[in-house]
């Protein structure tokens, strides 16, 4: 049973990306808008719309605290943040969506979310993420960590020095490898649970663009 040990320049890092996620508060915004106001479908798509135009504002500003993201090739930072920005915004609207809340807010947010205008269809599968993400009762810092590994995805389209991405990723990898075991010591699995999210966002992001589309519109 080796024993995992985060050394104190991972211990850094960790902190850095952290301090970074935490000081974008725009979701947070969101939730409580939603909860003081019923929208019609043409408010809350003008609100999607605005949310997540700062989101991308907020998404550049954190990759700019991402050691080693300044030194990626101009262009290929340009690539991950395209490739990964709704990845970016579905992933924190499942952290924002599994925050502890005063009893029967989260009953309002979900069914405000249901009416707010987004096709039936999409609904089942989002909020299945959400709540296979509200499951896994995730730390900030793995939190944090797991929006960084989105970020730094290296196949994205466009990517040319796929290379210099995969070894930032690994880097962060290997810090939210330990930092799994070291918080579900009862959950060896837990590592590659948090992982296979990623694939569950993926697919959902696919549906965006329909979304958007889609949205119902009176
Ligand atoms: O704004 C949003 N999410 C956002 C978060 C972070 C950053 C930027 C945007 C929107 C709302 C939804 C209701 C209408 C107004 C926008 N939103 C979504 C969501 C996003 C994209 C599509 Cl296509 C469908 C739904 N899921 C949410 C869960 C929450 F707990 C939640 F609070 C807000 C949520």
């Amino acid at each position: 049973k080796e024993k995992v040990e985060i050394t104190k320049e991972q211990q850094a890092l960790m902190k850095i990306i952290t301090d970074a996620y935490n000081r974008h508060q725009i979701p947070q915004d969101v939730a409580k808008k939603l909860l003081q106001d019923q929208y019609s479908a043409e408010e809350n798509f003008l609100l999607l719309t605005e949310m997540a135009t700062s989101q991308v504002q907020v998404l550049v500003e954190f990759t700019k605290n991402i050691p080693g993201f300044l030194s990626l090739d101009r262009e290929d930072q340009i690539a991950l943040l395209k490739g990964s920005a709704v990845e970016a915004m579905f992933l924190r609207s499942a952290q924002v969506f599994s925050r502890k809340m005063p009893s029967g807010h989260t009953e309002v947010l979900e069914e405000r979310i249901r009416k707010s205008g987004i096709s039936e269809e999409f609904i089942t599968p989002m909020f299945n993420f959400y709540k296979s993400i509200g499951e896994l009762h995730m730390v900030q810092e793995e939190q944090a960590l797991l929006t960084t590994v989105t970020i730094l995805t290296p196949d994205r389209p466009y990517v040319k020095d796929q290379q210099a991405v995969e070894r930032l990723q690994e880097t962060m990898l290997d810090v939210l490898r330990k930092l799994c075991v070291l918080q579900h010591p009862q959950e060896p699995q837990y590592f590659a649970r948090l992982l296979g999210r990623l694939t569950e966002l993926r697919t959902l992001s696919h549906y965006h663009t329909e979304m958007l589309a889609s949205w119902r519109m009176n």
